[in-house]
């Protein structure tokens, strides 16, 4: 069983993530998750924090000359902003004095709806926003995008890759009719501002965000995960928590401000009948099947079909926002207006990095519940015999095709 964890405060000393149960034998640098970091930094519509907080990578165990051990690989992602913080955020009770009056320590009890603010305080019996918000924030999900770049080598390393990229931002949508974009071209994604493969979109995108932020308001979007060349069989029909799309769901539904999960064509197959909803199966010449369409997102009653998987989650708008919301001051009960400092305006592209994070942690745990392996070798001998000894379909006799609307009875 693949298993992990990630700690850490926003502007804690630092981020920690733990992976435990993935095979030895994969290939993965601190530069690697150095440049995986990168990624999630990139993307217009970010704030000021993207450009002047460093994420430094120290790998702590798991990993010995560029290969893990099968041993729990741990990852420490420094916070440079540590020594701004050191007095506000130290885990040692500090000396009243020193911190009274600082800015950064000011106490918020002005809580921001769309946040955890609210209700974290009521739950967690905190009169300010801090000690919540520290946790609540998304610069957790670095830790997540650094555990899912050893997943998705190891994937690479069975042939499964990943891609994200951004389908919309607010109203504005890509063409569709869009090739799904590969591997190759994850490049070329992270070259774009908005990580969009429609150019034309794309512009129209920076001048949404530009427009937003002129007049004070926040923007989300929709991000689309692909993973090409995942082999049939990955979850299962058998119980609702081993349906690999309920896995998926959960896993993005768990990234923050994320509102919603589509797996392939999504809520639009419910306003359509049934031949416009699923994939025709065709027989190659080789024995196998394919589909001709692909609205299923690669998987059928919670099993993988050997079609590229493809999932869709849409981000609502940043909650804090500069035109700032109607909100109570828990201190006083006075109505007044949400705390604001700082934000991004949009993290939708950012956002698609940590979907696809997400997305390969799922799949390389699905992998390894199917094939198992204590290597990456293992793993993949494991893998290939299920996928040569999958029972090829016999050749027809004629080319005649059968006309019986009914179908074969069961
Ligand atoms: C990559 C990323 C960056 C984010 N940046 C901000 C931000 O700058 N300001 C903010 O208020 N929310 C930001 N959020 C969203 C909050 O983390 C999120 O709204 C909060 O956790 C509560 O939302 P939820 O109820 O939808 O999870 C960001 C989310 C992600 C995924
Ligand atoms: C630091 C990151 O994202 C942060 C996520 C976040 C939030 O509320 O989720 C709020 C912002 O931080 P702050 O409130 O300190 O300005 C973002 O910068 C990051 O992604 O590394």
């Amino acid at each position: 069983m693949m298993r992990w964890l990630t700690a850490g405060e926003s502007h804690g000393s630092g981020l920690v993530g733990i992976i435990e149960g993935l095979p030895a034998g994969i290939e993965i640098t601190t530069a690697d998750i150095q440049d995986a970091l990168l990624r999630r930094r990139l993307g217009y519509g970010r704030g000021a924090r993207m450009k002047f907080e460093k994420d430094e990578v120290t790998i702590i165990s798991g990993v010995r000359h560029g290969i893990t051990l099968g041993s729990p690989v741990a990852i420490h992602i420094a916070n440079t902003e540590w020594p701004k913080w050191e007095l506000v955020m130290n885990p040692d009770p500090v000396d009243p004095e020193e911190i009274e009056g600082l800015a950064r320590n000011a106490a918020l009890r002005r809580p921001r709806p769309g946040h955890a603010d609210m209700a974290g305080m009521q739950k967690f019996g905190f009169d300010e926003a801090r000690p919540l918000l520290e946790r609540a924030s998304a610069r957790e999900t670095a830790t997540r995008v650094a555990l899912g770049r050893v997943a998705q080598h190891f994937l690479a390393q069975l042939g499964i890759r990943t891609v994200a990229h951004t389908v919309r931002m607010g109203e504005i949508e890509i063409a569709p009719g869009y090739d799904f974009p590969t591997a190759d071209d994850v490049e070329t994604i992270d070259a774009d501002p908005l990580r969009c493969i429609d150019p034309e979109a794309s512009a129209r995108m920076v001048e949404a965000v530009d427009t937003t932020k002129k007049s004070g308001e926040t923007l989300g979007g929709v991000v689309e995960v692909l993973v090409h060349d995942a082999p049939v069989g990955l979850g299962s029909h058998i119980h609702w928590d081993r349906r690999l799309d309920s896995k998926l769901a959960g896993a993005l539904m768990g990234i923050q401000a994320m509102k919603g999960v589509e797996i392939g064509d999504g809520f639009d197959v419910a306003t359509r009948v049934g031949s416009d909803a699923h994939d025709a199966i065709i027989r190659h010449a080789d024995g196998s099947v394919a589909r001709t369409t692909h609205r299923a997102g690669g998987i059928e009653a919670g099993m993988s079909t050997g079609e590229p998987i493809r999932v869709r989650v849409a981000m609502k708008p940043i909650a804090t926002v500069p035109r700032a919301l109607a909100t109570v001051d828990v201190a006083t009960g006075q109505a007044t207006k949400a705390h604001h400092q700082r934000s991004d305006v949009t993290a939708v592209p950012a956002s698609g990095v940590v979907a696809e994070a997400m997305v390969a942690l799922v799949i390389a745990g699905e992998v390894l519940e199917k094939f198992g392996g204590d290597s990456v070798e293992e793993t993949r001998r494991n893998m290939h015999s299920f996928t040569a000894n999958i029972k090829p379909i016999p050749e027809p006799e004629s080319d005649h095709v059968d006309q019986h609307d009914m179908g074969d009875p069961l």
